[in-house]
């Protein structure tokens, strides 16, 4: 038996002319493990090629080159024992529209031997009242919420979920965090995409972060934002100066500066230094780790700066 739940190894997927050298490249040798129990959240901007990769994951499509194995079966030729141990969240639900949210949880609920009660699921993810509404009629961020209760309520070994909080209100996006822990704590696996930062670094163990269909960055958000040295220090100081110093520095408006470094209080004193010796007063000082979010925008600066 395979470690991980989902295994994927040198994907590629291309759409257009599959040979032509002009076919558009989604995905490009992409290699990724989601260990059995814990939650990867793959992120990118958009057309990074998540979506491409977990349609390759969820038995879609086939991979252009590679292989994939999940819970370490092939996703599509083991097709028919795999999806009843999947649960799959798409971007856009797909299902019947006539049908009201009750009808259509209770009927993937008959597809399981031991599902979870629907009316449970339904009360958990707030859909009681929108229980008789027929699917075209719930609102945006109800029809998210109908199309998780659908992927859990099977009771999965392993769950994708794509970008599974987009449109959904504040309080709709926490209860679905909850579920999402909630499914860890109970051992299921999930694969998860995501354009939320805070989301990613809150519920996963671990993150790719995808650019033009390669893996840019892998690690824990731990490790991808903890490295040596990698504290942020803002400073705001009036009048608007152009630091020299030997750390990098971004203005993100005028008079307010980001500072990325070794920042230990020597390095600081440096800063303040600098500032001091140049006639501007600091107005302000904050020191803070760096975020997940930060991480991302700098692997996207980097990207522009390589343009
Ligand atoms: N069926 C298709 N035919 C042609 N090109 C496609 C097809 N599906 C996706 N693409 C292209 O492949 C690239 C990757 O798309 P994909 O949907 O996988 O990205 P994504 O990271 O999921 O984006 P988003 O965050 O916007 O959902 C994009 O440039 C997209 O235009």
């Amino acid at each position: 038996m395979s470690d991980g739940a989902v295994e994927v190894s040198d994907v590629v997927v291309r759409y257009g002319a599959k040979t032509a050298v002009d076919a558009k490249i989604a995905v490009d040798r992409v290699s990724l493990t989601v260990p059995r129990g814990r939650v990867l959240a793959l992120l990118g901007h958009n057309g990074a090629g998540k979506t491409s990769l977990l349609q390759v994951c969820e038995g879609f499509r086939p991979p252009d080159q590679g292989t994939c194995r999940v819970l370490g079966l092939d996703p599509i030729a083991d097709h028919d024992a795999l999806m009843p141990r999947l649960g799959i969240m798409l971007q856009s639900g797909g299902f019947y529209p006539w049908a009201t949210a009750a009808e259509l949880l209770h009927l993937y609920a008959s597809f399981s031997a031991n599902p979870i009660n629907p009316d449970d699921l339904l009360d958990r993810l707030g859909l009681r009242k929108a229980a008789k509404t027929r699917f075209r009629r719930l609102s945006g961020g109800e029809q998210q919420r109908l199309s998780l209760a659908i992927a859990l309520v099977g009771r999965p070994e392993l769950v994708f979920l794509d970008e599974p909080t987009a449109g959904m209100d504040t309080e709709a996006r926490h209860t679905t965090w909850q579920l999402i822990e909630q499914l860890r704590a109970d051992g299921v696996s999930v694969l998860l995409t995501t354009h939320l930062l805070d989301e990613a670094e809150r519920l996963a163990d671990d993150v790719v972060i995808m650019r033009e269909g390669r893996v840019a960055a892998t690690g824990t958000p731990g490790e991808l934002t903890a490295a040596a040295g990698i504290d942020l220090l803002e400073v705001r100081a009036e009048p608007a100066l152009a630091p020299v110093l030997p750390f990098p520095v971004t203005e993100s408006s005028p008079g307010e500066y980001t500072i990325t470094g070794t920042l230990d209080a020597a390095a600081i004193a440096e800063v303040l230094a600098w500032f001091a010796r140049s006639g501007a007063q600091v107005t302000a000082v904050n020191t803070r780790r760096r975020t997940l979010e930060d991480v991302y925008l700098a692997l996207t600066a980097e990207k522009a700066a390589a343009r």
